[in-house]
């Protein structure tokens, strides 16, 4: 068993009392929070008898989704930022299947339906926004104690995000070029460059209940046509219409976007100042300028030209 194996992170006490004594002089370097996972394993089948798991265990694939966590340092802040990250990269992937189902659900007509996924997405994403406070526990000193072992890594090549935004409407083949040479990601990302994206399909359910008449051209929605679309909704439909609870719910999605990405902002500069990041860019000057961009940008720009007064409705 070759020390740098999988590492586990396991409070037994004696769990470590064992490790020592078998293999305490090959102890160097390893953080005492960490045992080779197979050690463990072998371990706790000899305490348990032979069985192994447990039928929560085999559920969710919690033995090996607690295997995955290998810092490159035995830097204690390292664990809770990798840790961080990967549960970011979940939380993405659970936004983007809800989202997905919520453009599913728009191109059969169902608003109701596409709304009630979007406000599971939105409120993951408002989960996200919050997780930047536990990196922020991490001091600028305890950061850069492991940055350098990141090399070129950057959130920016986090593929889920990048299908995320896809699938929101901020189609950029640049930002897909990126992931082009990378087998069985390039595909997913490429797919997803392409197609239509859940504000796509929410327009098209607004054009077929009449409220989206003209300002096609070819095949684009003249932005003022778009404005005035959603000024419709507002005006005439209230909490009753299922089209006004679309276009808050996807109000919803879009700001606590936008808040995951000041919060972000925010986090990198309290953390690197104005160095550069892992991933080529200037840094914050270049986040300051992602972080002014709103998916659903009719939405946000119809509250400009509300009429006062009281609506319709
Ligand atoms: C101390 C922690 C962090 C710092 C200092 C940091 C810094 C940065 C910087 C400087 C960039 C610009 C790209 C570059 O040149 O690297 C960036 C982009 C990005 N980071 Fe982070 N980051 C941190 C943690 C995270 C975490 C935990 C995630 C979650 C997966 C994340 C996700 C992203 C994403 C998705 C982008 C691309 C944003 C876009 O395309 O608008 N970052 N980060
Ligand atoms: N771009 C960051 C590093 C970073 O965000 C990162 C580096 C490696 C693996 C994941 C990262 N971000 C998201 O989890 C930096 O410039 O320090």
């Amino acid at each position: 068993m070759a020390l740098h194996d999988i590492l586990f992170l396991h409070a037994d006490p004696e769990l470590f009392a064992e490790y020592d004594r078998r293999f305490g002089d090959r102890y160097e370097g390893h953080s005492r929070t960490h045992l080779p996972s197979r050690f463990v394993e072998l371990y706790e089948a000899a305490k348990n008898g032979g069985r192994t798991r447990t039928e929560y265990i085999d559920y969710q694939s919690i033995d090996v989704l607690l295997s995955l966590q290998r810092p490159h340092t035995a830097h204690p802040a390292e664990m809770s930022f990798y840790l961080v990250g990967q549960a970011k990269e979940l939380l993405f992937k659970l936004v983007y299947e809800e989202v997905s189902a919520a453009r599913l659900a728009l191109v059969v007509d169902e608003a109701d339906n596409a709304s009630w996924n979007l406000r599971r997405a939105a409120t993951a994403l408002d989960l996200l926004a919050r997780t930047w406070d536990v990196l922020a526990t991490i001091s600028p000193a305890e950061f850069n104690a492991f940055r350098e072992q990141l090399g070129s890594a950057s959130g920016i090549d986090s593929y889920m995000y990048r299908m995320l935004e896809f699938a929101l409407g901020r189609k950029s083949d640049s930002m897909a070029r990126r992931h082009a040479e990378v087998p069985g990601v390039a595909e997913s990302v490429y797919r997803e460059l392409h197609r239509s994206s859940v504000y796509d399909e929410a327009l098209g359910l607004l054009h077929r209940r009449g409220l989206l008449t003209d300002g096609a051209e070819a095949g684009e929605w003249h932005p003022d046509a778009l404005r005035q679309a959603w000024v419709r909704v507002y005006e005439a439909h209230g909490p009753s219409s299922d089209l006004f609870r679309l276009g808050e719910t996807l109000m919803d999605l879009a700001h606590a976007f936008s808040r995951w990405r000041s919060l972000h902002l925010l986090l990198v500069e309290r953390t690197i100042g104005n160095k550069h990041g892992t991933g080529g860019t200037t840094g914050v000057d270049w986040l300051r300028r992602s972080a002014d961009h709103r998916f659903f940008p009719e939405l946000w720009e119809a509250r400009s030209i509300l009429p006062m007064g009281a609506p319709l409705w």
